[in-house]
């Protein structure tokens, strides 16, 4: 298939696999602040740009909803991306974020919010290079604006906001294939209302299964099995960082997170991102983590239910509590906290839990991608350590 505008970008294209010529790091050297384009890209004539100020209420709200009737689908239509505008402020301010890089399209007319693109700065290590990179996510066009090959401008603008600030590499998912995956994950669901998700045709019934049978079969425990299981305090940044980035190291791809990312990122926040760890009630030391974040989806035409309340796995660390028993205490938490679902995808040690916690396969995948990186051979979802939001 061609991709006209991914032929002519710094990304591994398909024609490069298998090249061992072709070493690892960047595809492109870093522009000069002098040859990056001052003024922003041309847009169609009835269109401005305009940049989305996530500290003003009303224009958390113009994005919220711009997503919310607008952004991802399951393939079946079924389901939409359904992010809180909580989770937007949180999602897209991380420590030493650029207001810049929060990108909207208005129609001159009416002034309405069209479209909209995000990219947040984070330190990601690849082997054993930390690169400053832009993570690039929410791209979402109006429904009645597609193939209007809007996409690829606010890309480019995107791409030219952060040269500006002296960042040449980016980081990125889709669920469809561009050039060139650095890997491709499988996701996974663990039903927590089967009922519910039955109904709502997120899961269906299985073979020689009854309702009661099924409900059952998905039943969890009222609280944890850990001693020392607790939520994650502030107190506990310090311990949960020295934890998560001796871990994370082992991965070849992972964020080189400090004290005050793992504060913002994994601070639990309401409706947003619940951490937890076990602390050893002998030693009182910090021997685990886990954590999951909260992204609704509406459900598209169900008479009785309009959201799907889903957790999707963060970051996990167990280096006392087996990982299966981390993550079935995640699992009981979560259906306390009232979620339909548990999903997780096959990346970092996630696949040594998915069957025996009767996780399903989902169908689809989620592809990763890094801009202006290459990494000559493809990684296996185990060797990638980032979760993306
Ligand atoms: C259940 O409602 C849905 C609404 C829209 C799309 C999908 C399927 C889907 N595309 N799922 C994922 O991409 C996915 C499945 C498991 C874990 N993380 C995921 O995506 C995350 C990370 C990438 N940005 C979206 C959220 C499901």
């Amino acid at each position: 298939k061609r991709h006209k505008f991914w032929e002519t970008q710094p990304v591994g294209q398909f024609k490069d696999i298998g090249d061992s010529s072709l070493s690892d790091g960047p595809i492109e050297p870093p522009t000069p602040l002098s040859e990056i384009k001052q003024e922003p890209y041309n847009l169609p004539s009835s269109y401005e740009w305009t940049t989305c100020d996530m500290d003003s209420e009303e224009t958390c709200m113009e994005v919220y909803n711009l997503l919310k009737n607008n952004y991802v689908e399951d393939d079946e239509n079924l389901f939409r991306f359904n992010y809180s505008k909580e989770f937007l402020g949180w999602a897209l301010r991380p420590p030493g974020y650029y207001p810049s890089w929060h990108i909207g399209v208005r129609a001159k007319a009416s002034k309405k919010l069209v479209a909209f693109i995000s990219g947040v700065p984070a330190r990601i290590r690849a082997r054993n290079d930390v690169v400053k990179m832009a993570e690039i996510n929410f791209l979402c066009v109006h429904k009645k604006l597609r193939s209007k090959r809007l996409a690829p401008v606010m890309i480019k603008e995107v791409t030219r906001r952060v040269h500006l600030e002296n960042i040449f590499q980016a980081a990125y998912t889709a669920g469809v294939v561009l050039p060139t995956p650095i890997t491709t994950c499988q996701y996974w669901h663990r039903s927590l209302n089967p009922k519910k998700l039955i109904d709502v045709g997120f899961s269906r019934l299985g073979a020689r299964m009854t309702m009661s049978r099924t409900i059952k079969l998905y039943k969890l425990p009222d609280s944890p099995a850990t001693p020392g299981f607790r939520k994650m305090e502030l107190r506990d940044v310090p311990s949960v960082t020295r934890l998560l980035r001796n871990y994370l190291s082992q991965f070849i791809v992972a964020p080189d997170f400090d004290e005050t990312d793992v504060e913002h990122w994994l601070l639990p926040k309401e409706s947003v991102v619940d951490s937890f760890l076990v602390e050893s009630p002998e030693t009182h030391e910090v021997t685990d983590f886990c954590s999951f974040y909260t992204l609704p989806s509406s459900i598209l035409g169900n008479q009785t239910y309009s959201t799907l309340k889903a957790a999707y796995s963060y970051y996990n660390v167990s280096t006392k509590t087996p990982l299966l028993q981390l993550m079935n205490d995640a699992l009981i938490v979560a259906k306390q906290r009232d979620f339909d679902v548990f999903n997780a995808l096959d990346v970092m040690e996630n696949e040594s839990f998915l069957k025996e916690l009767k996780f399903g396969p989902g169908d689809g995948q989620l592809h990763y991608y890094l801009y202006n990186y290459r990494i000559r051979d493809a990684l296996k979802p185990s060797e990638l350590g980032l979760v993306l939001l």
